[in-house]
């Protein structure tokens, strides 16, 4: 599913004497199936980007088109948008409020006016795709899973929705690297296995060099690049500190190695690349 964003301006408290411009005019295409890492310093404009791209908020000015369906349209239906556009917010572990695992996951789908057969079976197949095991967990409260776990039921409820595009804000926020390992594989599998647009946010540079197909990175409500990973970060180094932003820390080490008198490549950004290349120049110095 394509998003097209056109022109989108955003103004918090427009009109008063303390408006402020969280978007301005920022234009962009999202392909169908890509995998979108959305990156810029804390108030670059990420959180107000994501909620209209989902309905909850109204542009000043400028239009969204998910699927040659304009969002921005007043009389749209916002069922209409929910059913294609699935949002898990920062830490919506504190949205769950049901008293068993299955009726918090059920409560999207019930909203959008299934049946409950339908229901039961979405409940059913989105835990699976999360991995909670339907007959271990339904009947268990969400309130006595650990922090990963009630997460897992979090994005279970947005995905029983069966959103086309799936956009998580700061998934990982608070989780122990285990946790986080584990929601970052869940997400890659939803990508690949149920075909869905991923757009997500995070502070993490390694973790978006790894996943993402696609940067965006803002700042001050603005898109100050766009492009793959590996263009963005190789780039813009000096640019992306200015704006207070790292870099994937292999290309940092590489940039130190470079800096001490290392025939270095600058084109890397995973674990993986930066070994192959230290080895390679290791063996090139032997040989001399
Ligand atoms: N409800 C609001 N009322 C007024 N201003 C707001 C509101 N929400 C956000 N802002 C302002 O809009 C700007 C963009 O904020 P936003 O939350 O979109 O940034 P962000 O990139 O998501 O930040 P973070 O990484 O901290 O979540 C900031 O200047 C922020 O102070």
């Amino acid at each position: 599913m394509s998003i097209i964003v056109k022109n989108l301006t955003h103004i918090y408290n427009e009109d008063m004497p303390f408006a402020s411009k969280a978007l301005d005019d920022i234009s962009f295409e999202i392909k169908d199936r890509d995998f979108v890492g959305l990156i810029g310093h804390t108030g670059s404009g990420k959180s107000t980007l994501i909620q209209h791209l989902n309905g909850i908020l109204k542009p000043a000015s400028g239009e969204i088109f998910i699927n040659g369906f304009n969002i921005t349209n007043e009389n749209l239906n916002l069922t209409e948008i929910r059913k294609r556009v699935g949002v898990v917010f920062q830490y919506p572990e504190y949205q769950l409020f049901e008293e068993t695992v299955a009726k918090d996951i059920a409560f999207g789908p019930y909203n959008l006016g299934l049946e409950a057969n339908e229901v039961d079976k979405r409940v059913k197949t989105s835990m699976e795709s999360v991995g909670l095991h339907y007959d271990e967990f339904k009947d268990k409260s969400p309130f006595e899973l650990s922090g990963g776990q009630k997460r897992r039921v979090a994005i279970a409820g947005v995905i029983a929705m069966e959103p086309e595009v799936l956009i998580l804000d700061e998934p990982t926020a608070g989780l122990d690297p285990g946790g986080r390992d584990e929601i970052f594989g869940l997400i890659k599998k939803l990508h690949e296995n149920h075909n869905m647009t991923i757009i997500l946010s995070s502070h993490s540079m390694d973790d978006m060099a790894k996943m993402a197909k696609t940067i965006i990175v803002m700042n001050k409500g603005k898109i100050e690049f766009m492009g793959s990973p590996r263009s963005v970060f190789k780039d813009n180094v000096k640019r992306l500190k200015e704006i207070g932003l790292d870099v994937p820390q292999p290309l940092e080490l590489a940039i130190k190695l470079r800096d001490k008198g290392f025939d270095i490549s600058q084109d890397i950004i995973t674990v993986e690349e930066a070994k192959q290349e230290i080895l390679k120049v290791m063996r090139g110095r032997k040989k001399c």
